[in-house]
Protein backbone atom coordinates (compact mmCIF):
# COMPACT_ATOMS: atom_id res chain seq x y z
CA UNK A 1 0.00 0.00 0.00
CA UNK A 2 1.47 3.44 -0.62
CA UNK A 3 1.90 5.96 2.02
CA UNK A 4 -1.50 8.13 1.02
CA UNK A 5 -4.82 6.85 1.90
CA UNK A 6 -6.03 3.90 -0.07
CA UNK A 7 -8.46 4.98 -2.63
CA UNK A 8 -11.62 2.30 -2.26
CA UNK A 9 -14.53 1.59 -4.72
CA UNK A 10 -16.61 -1.03 -3.51
CA UNK A 11 -18.76 -3.49 -6.33
CA UNK A 12 -22.10 -5.10 -5.12
CA UNK A 13 -24.81 -7.04 -6.72
CA UNK A 14 -26.71 -10.18 -6.77
CA UNK A 15 -24.24 -13.47 -8.24
CA UNK A 16 -23.10 -13.70 -12.08
CA UNK A 17 -24.69 -9.85 -12.34
CA UNK A 18 -21.05 -8.97 -14.16
CA UNK A 19 -18.95 -7.57 -11.03
CA UNK A 20 -15.58 -9.67 -12.02
CA UNK A 21 -16.03 -9.25 -15.90
CA UNK A 22 -16.82 -5.14 -15.37
CA UNK A 23 -14.14 -5.18 -12.18
CA UNK A 24 -11.39 -6.83 -15.04
CA UNK A 25 -11.84 -3.47 -17.30
CA UNK A 26 -12.05 -1.28 -14.76
CA UNK A 27 -8.56 -2.36 -13.93
CA UNK A 28 -7.14 -2.19 -17.45
CA UNK A 29 -8.66 1.13 -17.89
CA UNK A 30 -8.29 2.89 -14.40
CA UNK A 31 -5.01 0.77 -12.65
CA UNK A 32 -7.62 -0.36 -9.64
CA UNK A 33 -6.10 -3.26 -8.17
CA UNK A 34 -9.18 -5.72 -8.09
CA UNK A 35 -9.71 -8.07 -4.79
CA UNK A 36 -12.40 -9.87 -4.95
CA UNK A 37 -13.42 -11.23 -1.51
CA UNK A 38 -14.56 -14.16 -3.27
CA UNK A 39 -11.43 -15.04 -5.19
CA UNK A 40 -9.36 -14.15 -1.49
CA UNK A 41 -11.72 -16.96 0.46
CA UNK A 42 -11.62 -19.30 -2.19
CA UNK A 43 -7.82 -19.18 -2.51
CA UNK A 44 -7.42 -19.67 1.60
CA UNK A 45 -9.90 -22.67 1.36
CA UNK A 46 -7.93 -23.73 -1.28
CA UNK A 47 -4.87 -23.30 0.69
CA UNK A 48 -5.98 -26.04 3.24
CA UNK A 49 -5.47 -23.53 5.88
CA UNK A 50 -6.91 -23.81 9.64
CA UNK A 51 -10.14 -21.88 8.65
CA UNK A 52 -10.58 -23.88 4.69
CA UNK A 53 -12.92 -26.31 6.24
CA UNK A 54 -15.08 -23.68 7.71
CA UNK A 55 -14.81 -21.48 4.77
CA UNK A 56 -15.80 -23.98 2.27
CA UNK A 57 -18.73 -24.83 4.35
CA UNK A 58 -20.00 -21.00 4.34
CA UNK A 59 -19.11 -21.31 0.44
CA UNK A 60 -21.20 -24.37 -0.27
CA UNK A 61 -24.00 -22.88 1.77
CA UNK A 62 -24.52 -19.51 0.23
CA UNK A 63 -23.67 -18.06 3.94
CA UNK A 64 -21.13 -15.00 4.86
CA UNK A 65 -18.24 -15.93 6.15
CA UNK A 66 -17.49 -14.07 9.30
CA UNK A 67 -15.58 -10.90 8.98
CA UNK A 68 -12.57 -11.15 10.65
CA UNK A 69 -11.24 -14.01 7.97
CA UNK A 70 -12.99 -11.88 4.98
CA UNK A 71 -11.25 -8.64 6.05
CA UNK A 72 -8.24 -10.09 7.24
CA UNK A 73 -7.25 -11.45 4.03
CA UNK A 74 -8.70 -7.99 1.60
CA UNK A 75 -6.52 -6.15 4.25
CA UNK A 76 -3.14 -8.82 3.43
CA UNK A 77 -3.80 -7.94 -0.40
CA UNK A 78 -3.89 -4.50 0.24
CA UNK A 79 -0.38 -4.46 2.54
CA UNK A 80 1.11 -6.83 -0.81
CA UNK A 81 0.23 -3.85 -3.32
CA UNK A 82 2.60 -1.00 -4.01
CA UNK A 83 -0.78 1.16 -5.73
CA UNK A 84 -3.62 3.24 -4.20
CA UNK A 85 -6.57 2.00 -6.04
CA UNK A 86 -8.64 -0.87 -4.89
CA UNK A 87 -11.59 -2.14 -6.48
CA UNK A 88 -13.27 -4.57 -3.42
CA UNK A 89 -15.51 -6.98 -5.29
CA UNK A 90 -18.14 -8.70 -3.20
CA UNK A 91 -17.70 -6.86 0.03
CA UNK A 92 -19.83 -5.79 2.07
CA UNK A 93 -22.40 -8.47 1.95
CA UNK A 94 -23.66 -7.71 5.01
CA UNK A 95 -23.99 -6.25 7.91
CA UNK A 96 -21.30 -7.93 10.07
CA UNK A 97 -19.04 -7.46 6.83
CA UNK A 98 -19.97 -3.48 7.35
CA UNK A 99 -19.72 -3.06 10.64
CA UNK A 100 -16.37 -5.19 10.96
CA UNK A 101 -14.72 -2.67 7.49
CA UNK A 102 -15.94 0.34 9.56
CA UNK A 103 -14.57 -0.55 12.74
CA UNK A 104 -11.18 -1.76 11.10
CA UNK A 105 -10.78 -0.07 8.45
CA UNK A 106 -13.53 2.85 7.97
CA UNK A 107 -10.60 5.58 8.97
CA UNK A 108 -7.50 4.33 7.01
CA UNK A 109 -9.43 4.32 3.60
CA UNK A 110 -10.76 6.49 1.26
CA UNK A 111 -14.41 5.00 0.53
CA UNK A 112 -15.55 6.96 -2.69
CA UNK A 113 -19.07 4.83 -4.04
CA UNK A 114 -20.54 1.49 -4.62
CA UNK A 115 -20.79 0.15 -7.87
CA UNK A 116 -24.25 -1.49 -7.53
CA UNK A 117 -24.52 -4.29 -10.94
CA UNK A 118 -28.24 -4.95 -10.81
CA UNK A 119 -29.80 -7.35 -12.82
CA UNK A 120 -33.04 -9.89 -11.97
CA UNK A 121 -32.60 -13.69 -10.07
CA UNK A 122 -33.23 -15.44 -13.66
CA UNK A 123 -30.32 -13.38 -15.79
CA UNK A 124 -28.16 -13.74 -12.59
CA UNK A 125 -29.09 -17.57 -12.38
CA UNK A 126 -28.93 -18.17 -16.42
CA UNK A 127 -25.38 -16.45 -16.29
CA UNK A 128 -24.20 -18.91 -13.12
CA UNK A 129 -25.30 -21.89 -15.11
CA UNK A 130 -23.52 -20.88 -17.95
CA UNK A 131 -20.18 -19.71 -16.21
CA UNK A 132 -20.98 -23.67 -14.44
CA UNK A 133 -19.30 -24.96 -17.30
CA UNK A 134 -15.79 -24.01 -16.41
CA UNK A 135 -15.77 -22.44 -13.16
CA UNK A 136 -15.27 -25.64 -11.17
CA UNK A 137 -16.95 -23.70 -8.67
CA UNK A 138 -18.84 -25.43 -6.03
CA UNK A 139 -21.58 -22.73 -5.20
CA UNK A 140 -22.70 -22.69 -8.97
CA UNK A 141 -25.80 -25.13 -9.73
CA UNK A 142 -29.22 -24.72 -9.15
CA UNK A 143 -29.27 -25.83 -5.61
CA UNK A 144 -27.00 -23.30 -4.06
CA UNK A 145 -27.91 -20.54 -6.26
CA UNK A 146 -31.28 -20.44 -4.47
CA UNK A 147 -29.61 -20.08 -1.15
CA UNK A 148 -26.92 -17.20 -2.68
CA UNK A 149 -29.83 -15.38 -3.75
CA UNK A 150 -31.70 -15.43 -0.79
CA UNK A 151 -28.45 -14.63 1.19
CA UNK A 152 -28.24 -11.25 -1.14
CA UNK A 153 -31.85 -10.75 -0.66
CA UNK A 154 -31.55 -10.55 3.26
CA UNK A 155 -28.07 -9.67 3.82
CA UNK A 156 -26.81 -7.50 1.22
CA UNK A 157 -29.91 -5.76 0.09
CA UNK A 158 -29.97 -3.87 3.42
CA UNK A 159 -26.66 -3.12 2.61
CA UNK A 160 -26.61 -1.40 -0.13
CA UNK A 161 -29.94 0.33 0.40
CA UNK A 162 -27.63 1.80 3.72
CA UNK A 163 -24.78 2.98 0.95
CA UNK A 164 -27.84 4.45 -1.06
CA UNK A 165 -29.28 6.48 2.43
CA UNK A 166 -25.25 7.40 2.25
CA UNK A 167 -25.54 8.77 -0.85
CA UNK A 168 -23.04 6.26 -2.11
CA UNK A 169 -24.77 3.88 -4.50
CA UNK A 170 -23.70 4.57 -8.07
CA UNK A 171 -26.57 1.92 -9.87
CA UNK A 172 -26.32 0.26 -13.44
CA UNK A 173 -28.69 -1.84 -14.91
CA UNK A 174 -26.39 -4.97 -15.66
CA UNK A 175 -29.01 -7.12 -17.33
CA UNK A 176 -27.68 -5.44 -20.68
CA UNK A 177 -24.68 -6.57 -22.90
CA UNK A 178 -21.45 -6.53 -21.35
CA UNK A 179 -20.14 -3.42 -23.41
CA UNK A 180 -23.64 -1.81 -22.64
CA UNK A 181 -23.07 -1.99 -19.25
CA UNK A 182 -19.22 -0.89 -19.64
CA UNK A 183 -20.71 2.48 -21.19
CA UNK A 184 -22.86 3.24 -18.28
CA UNK A 185 -19.75 2.01 -16.13
CA UNK A 186 -16.86 4.33 -17.61
CA UNK A 187 -19.68 7.19 -17.08
CA UNK A 188 -19.70 6.86 -13.45
CA UNK A 189 -15.85 6.28 -12.79
CA UNK A 190 -15.42 9.59 -15.23
CA UNK A 191 -18.46 11.74 -13.13
CA UNK A 192 -16.20 10.42 -9.95
CA UNK A 193 -12.99 12.15 -11.36
CA UNK A 194 -11.24 8.55 -12.64
CA UNK A 195 -9.58 9.31 -15.86
CA UNK A 196 -8.49 6.64 -18.34
N1 LIG B 1 -23.67 -8.14 -19.19
C1 LIG B 1 -23.53 -9.46 -19.38
N2 LIG B 1 -24.27 -10.10 -20.30
C2 LIG B 1 -24.14 -11.45 -20.47
N3 LIG B 1 -23.28 -12.24 -19.80
C3 LIG B 1 -22.51 -11.65 -18.87
C4 LIG B 1 -22.60 -10.24 -18.61
N4 LIG B 1 -21.70 -9.94 -17.63
C5 LIG B 1 -21.10 -11.10 -17.29
N5 LIG B 1 -21.57 -12.12 -18.05
C6 LIG B 1 -21.20 -13.53 -17.93
O1 LIG B 1 -21.92 -14.03 -16.80
C7 LIG B 1 -21.08 -14.87 -16.00
C8 LIG B 1 -20.94 -14.26 -14.60
O2 LIG B 1 -20.16 -13.07 -14.71
P1 LIG B 1 -19.16 -12.66 -13.55
O3 LIG B 1 -18.33 -13.82 -13.16
O4 LIG B 1 -18.48 -11.43 -14.00
O5 LIG B 1 -20.22 -12.31 -12.42
P2 LIG B 1 -20.02 -11.94 -10.88
O6 LIG B 1 -21.01 -10.91 -10.57
O7 LIG B 1 -18.58 -11.63 -10.62
O8 LIG B 1 -20.43 -13.31 -10.22
P3 LIG B 1 -20.22 -13.87 -8.72
O9 LIG B 1 -20.70 -12.84 -7.78
O10 LIG B 1 -21.08 -15.07 -8.70
O11 LIG B 1 -18.76 -14.18 -8.58
C9 LIG B 1 -19.77 -15.01 -16.76
O12 LIG B 1 -19.82 -16.19 -17.53
C10 LIG B 1 -19.73 -13.77 -17.65
O13 LIG B 1 -19.02 -13.97 -18.84
N1 LIG C 1 -17.78 -10.79 1.48
C1 LIG C 1 -17.93 -12.09 1.12
C2 LIG C 1 -17.84 -12.49 -0.21
C3 LIG C 1 -18.02 -13.82 -0.53
N2 LIG C 1 -18.27 -14.71 0.45
C4 LIG C 1 -18.49 -16.16 0.16
O1 LIG C 1 -17.97 -16.51 -1.12
C5 LIG C 1 -19.03 -16.95 -1.96
C6 LIG C 1 -18.75 -16.59 -3.38
O2 LIG C 1 -18.65 -15.17 -3.52
P1 LIG C 1 -18.61 -14.50 -4.97
O3 LIG C 1 -18.57 -13.03 -4.73
O4 LIG C 1 -17.38 -15.00 -5.65
O5 LIG C 1 -19.86 -14.95 -5.67
C7 LIG C 1 -20.29 -16.32 -1.37
O6 LIG C 1 -21.48 -17.00 -1.72
C8 LIG C 1 -19.98 -16.48 0.12
O7 LIG C 1 -20.17 -17.78 0.57
C9 LIG C 1 -18.34 -14.30 1.76
O8 LIG C 1 -18.58 -15.11 2.67
N3 LIG C 1 -18.16 -12.99 2.08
Amino acid sequence: MSDTKPVVVFVLGPPGAGKGTQCERIVDTYKFKHLSAGDLLRAERNSGSETAELINGYIKEGKIVPVAITIELIHKAMEAHDGNLFLIDGFPRNADNFDGWAERMGDKVDARFVLFLDCDEETSTQRCLQRAASSGRVDDNVESLKKRHRTYEESTMPVIDLFRKEGMERRVDASESIDAVWEKVKEIFAEAGFTA
